[in-house]
């Protein structure tokens, strides 16, 4: 297996097939050429009515990519649940039929793969795969698992771990990039997604992606692994930045990061981070590889802890969005890029309604004006320090009236109970911003409890929820007669402040925003 011109890594790009039918693999392996594979592993035990002999013959005389062939049973997380000997019977038939590769579990790999290589000197490569648990095995178990691997006879060694943490993972990187023989190495699901993701940084020999309408719990698509995260692009110097988050799969920051990273020619890659413990985390990825990070919720304000030093504002707003590991000492320096980004989506869009109007601006249009804030979270504080930078009066409710309390305190606003949302009368004119995450997808029929009625005293609504871009809030603001402002305008802006930390460079402002509308 090559690499097509495109690859700067020797990393190959595999779409497992799970189809019911021969043909139907057949037509999947057509797919997956179409959508980028250079490989595709087999499932036989998918095929219902699996007749050896002959199926096996059709797939590798229909093939158009390289093909690996798996038959797993179900001890071993497969399906197959028939007798041992014909499921190794069929494995020796893919051999001698001439698969590119066929997989051998640990457990049979040794005698049958040294039989196999005696008897045929066929060009068959053999991976021998097993299960790993990450959590409990130390560096060195897992080389010595890949040395009793490698003796084996196996050319490619394959494990599949079951991680808790992301710091976990660690392993599987130290693993990959020690590993004198071909690996792979991975695991499945929201806190194994880095392992996939960041292989060809660490050479690893296979990264997988599902075709598309077949996705794979716990797997990327092929689509994501080529187009959105660049798989082809990246090497042992990639830098890799995350967003630091849980949940992570909703963001759409690697739609975001990722093409201009590649368009500004920046060697980088922005993985979701889907983080349980900040501390254990931060001690885990503490090297220049993993230069920056975006916050998101809940973890904005309790990240504070784990930089060594933070930005005045965002000490002052006691929340960070984005944290840069500076380059000389390798220190953490905590920024906060929500605050300006929130504040002007809400200013631009007052200055543009001035504008029409034939006003004359004079000064920040949020001055003097009352702003009605619910939430008061990371997001929530970075709204209230801007509104209360601008000369804005500002009253609180969050569901934890304490917390309401001392975000007003802190910036000279008042802090009311949640309850009152609803019979909140505001004055003509006034802006009502939203920092909880009411509304956000897949709760689209949610809101904060605003009177319909009082909707439209507001002159401007704005919701830091961005997916979706209208919210069921503006929505209904919008038809009430406010302007709204979308949560999408403000992701764009702290993007735009994250990627010239990230880069020391300049940000393609437009390029970033034509992208993100797009994605709308
Ligand atoms: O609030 C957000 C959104 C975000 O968490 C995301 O979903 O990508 C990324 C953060 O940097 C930002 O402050």
């Amino acid at each position: 297996m090559g690499s097509t011109g495109m690859l700067n890594n020797s990393t190959t790009i595999c779409a497992p097939l799970m189809a019911q039918s021969v043909e139907q693999m057949v037509k999947d392996m057509h797919q997956a050429k179409a959508e980028g594979a250079q490989v595709v592993e087999i499932r036989l035990e998918h095929i219902k009515n699996f007749q050896p002999h002959q199926d096996i013959q059709i797939i590798l005389k229909n093939k158009v990519l390289p093909v690996i062939i798996v038959y797993r049973p179900k001890s071993e997380g497969g399906r197959y649940e028939g007798d041992e000997q014909s499921r190794l019977e069929a494995l020796h038939l893919a051999t001698e039929m001439g698969a590119d590769y066929v997989d051998f579990e640990l457990k049979v790999a040794s005698d049958l793969i040294w039989e196999q290589k005696m008897k045929d000197g066929s060009a068959t490569k053999f991976i021998v795969s097993c299960h790993i648990n990450a959590m409990t095995s130390s560096d060195e178990e897992l080389n010595n698992l890949a040395a009793s691997i490698r003796a084996t006879g196996a050319d490619i060694i394959k494990m599949a771990a079951n991680v808790t943490d992301i710091t976990e993972i660690a392993r599987i990187f130290h693993l990959l990039s020690h590993c004198k023989v071909p690996i792979i190495a991975y695991s499945a699901g929201e806190r194994g997604l880095i392992s996939q993701l960041l292989c060809p940084k660490f050479g690893g020999f296979l990264a997988y992606g599902s075709i598309e309408g077949n996705s794979i719990p716990g797997m990327p698509s092929l689509y994501s692994v080529i187009h959105t995260y660049k798989l082809g692009y990246l090497n042992s110097e990639t830098k890799v930045f995350g967003l630091v988050s849980k949940p992570v799969g909703h963001s759409k920051g690697p739609l975001l990061h990722n093409p201009i990273f590649r368009h500004e020619n920046f060697n980088g890659v922005y993985v979701p981070m889907f983080v349980d413990n900040l501390k254990e985390f931060f001690n885990i990825y503490s090297s220049h590889d993993f230069p920056g990070f975006s916050v998101g919720f809940p973890y904005k304000e309790a990240v504070v802890e784990f930089c060594d030093e933070v930005h005045p504002l965002a000490e002052s707003i006691g929340a960070v969005n984005t944290i840069v590991r500076r380059p000389c000492d390798g220190k953490l320096i905590g920024y906060n890029t929500d605050c300006e980004a929130a504040i002007t989506a809400i200013e631009d869009a007052l200055k543009e309604k001035r504008c029409t109007g034939n006003e004359v601006a004079l000064g920040s249009p949020i001055s003097g004006k009352l702003f009605a804030l619910v939430g008061a979270g990371g997001a929530g504080r970075a709204l209230a320090f801007g509104a209360k930078s601008r000369g804005a009066q500002i009253v609180i409710f969050d569901i934890d009236f304490g917390r309401a309390k001392s975000l007003a305190c802190a910036v000279s606003g008042e802090a009311r109970p949640y309850e009152e949302v609803v019979n909140f009368q505001p004055e003509k004119g006034s802006i009502l911003a939203n920092a909880t995450p009411l509304g956000m997808h897949p709760n689209t029929d949610q809101r904060i409890p605003v009177a319909e009625a009082t909707l439209g005293d507001y002159e401007l609504v704005f919701d830091a929820v961005y997916t979706p871009k209208k919210t069921r809030l503006l929505k209904d603001a919008e038809a009430a007669g406010a302007i709204i402002v979308s949560g999408v305008e403000m992701f764009l802006r702290q993007a735009i402040g994250q990627f010239n930390l990230f880069t020391g460079r300049e940000a393609p402002k437009e390029l970033m925003r034509e992208i993100i509308m797009a994605e709308f």
